[in-house]
């Protein structure tokens, strides 16, 4: 039997008067891949940060999410780890990469300094970043896009979280990054056996990538199911589009009538 590790019950959503998410019931099963893709605006991040309790103070939440694995909610950093697209903002520009992912090891494996730079150090080491040792004491800004992203995963991963939550991590980067940090993604989640909540807006990505796929338009959920058969026999109307214009959903349409 499919353990369950977050249970989304209804889930609303709003921000002010707008409606971001409604409706939403989802299951996120336990070592699973599971691929949120939708257009721009159809409630994806918005979904990753109620999952992660991290909801703006301006959005009004109902429903309900359970974690019944954990028996408690979930703390972000230490039982989610988080991956946006852009890396940057997420690291202090003034301290060393070493000192800010061994704090994250200190603060939530409850290690010391000299431990938890060992660890940083191997760390750094799973996400194949180039000369390690030199790595722990540069600074933020002397990386190129894709080392820093696999920065961004060594620190999301530190606290060895059972869920990692992935907002349209390679989407800043050009395609042969992209495809290695996927790769990296792929085997340590592998190794880790953690459970992935990906977001993307690159079907052809979440194809090659996810065990389930859920559609997200307008704030709900169209369809969820096996990602072999929502990209084989999708049963809404609306995924079947999307398959079949197969085009990136970030690219603005080149043609009138392209499927609403
Ligand atoms: N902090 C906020 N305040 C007000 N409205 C918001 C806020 N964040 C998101 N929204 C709105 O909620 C809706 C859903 O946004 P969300 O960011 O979840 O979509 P998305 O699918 O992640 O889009 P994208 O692919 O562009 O990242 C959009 O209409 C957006 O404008
Ligand atoms: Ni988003």
């Amino acid at each position: 039997m499919t353990e369950i590790l977050a249970s989304i019950r209804d889930l609303g959503v709003r921000y002010d008067d707008a409606m971001a998410l409604a409706g939403i019931d989802l299951d996120i099963l336990l070592g699973e891949r599971l691929a949120i893709i939708g257009e721009s605006g159809s409630g994806k991040s918005t979904l990753a940060l109620a999952v992660a309790g991290l909801l703006p103070d301006e959005a009004a939440c109902t429903g309900k999410i359970k974690w019944p694995r954990l028996g408690h909610a979930p703390q972000p950093g230490r039982d989610i780890g988080f991956l946006f697209q852009d890396a940057g903002p997420s690291f202090n520009p003034v301290l060393t990469i070493g000192e800010q992912i061994a704090e994250v090891a200190r603060h939530h494996l409850e290690l010391g300094w000299g431990e938890a730079y060992e660890y940083t150090l191997h760390l750094l080491e799973r996400v194949r970043m180039p000369e390690p040792h030199r790595a722990l004491h540069a600074y933020p800004h002397q990386f190129s896009g894709g080392q820093r992203q696999r920065l961004a995963i060594a620190a999301a991963i530190a606290a060895r979280p059972r869920l990692l939550i992935a907002d349209e991590p390679t989407s800043a980067l050009d395609t042969v990054v992209q495809a290695q940090i996927i790769g990296l993604l792929d085997g340590l989640i592998r190794e880790a056996g953690m459970t992935l909540l990906f977001i993307t807006h690159d079907i052809a990505l979440a194809s090659g990538f996810a065990d389930r796929i859920a559609v997200f338009h307008d704030g709900r959920i169209v369809e969820a199911g096996n990602a072999s058969r929502v990209l084989a026999r999708p049963q809404a109307g609306y995924t079947a589009r999307l398959l079949a214009s197969h085009i990136d959903l970030d690219t603005p349409p080149l043609v009138s009538g392209y499927p609403a």
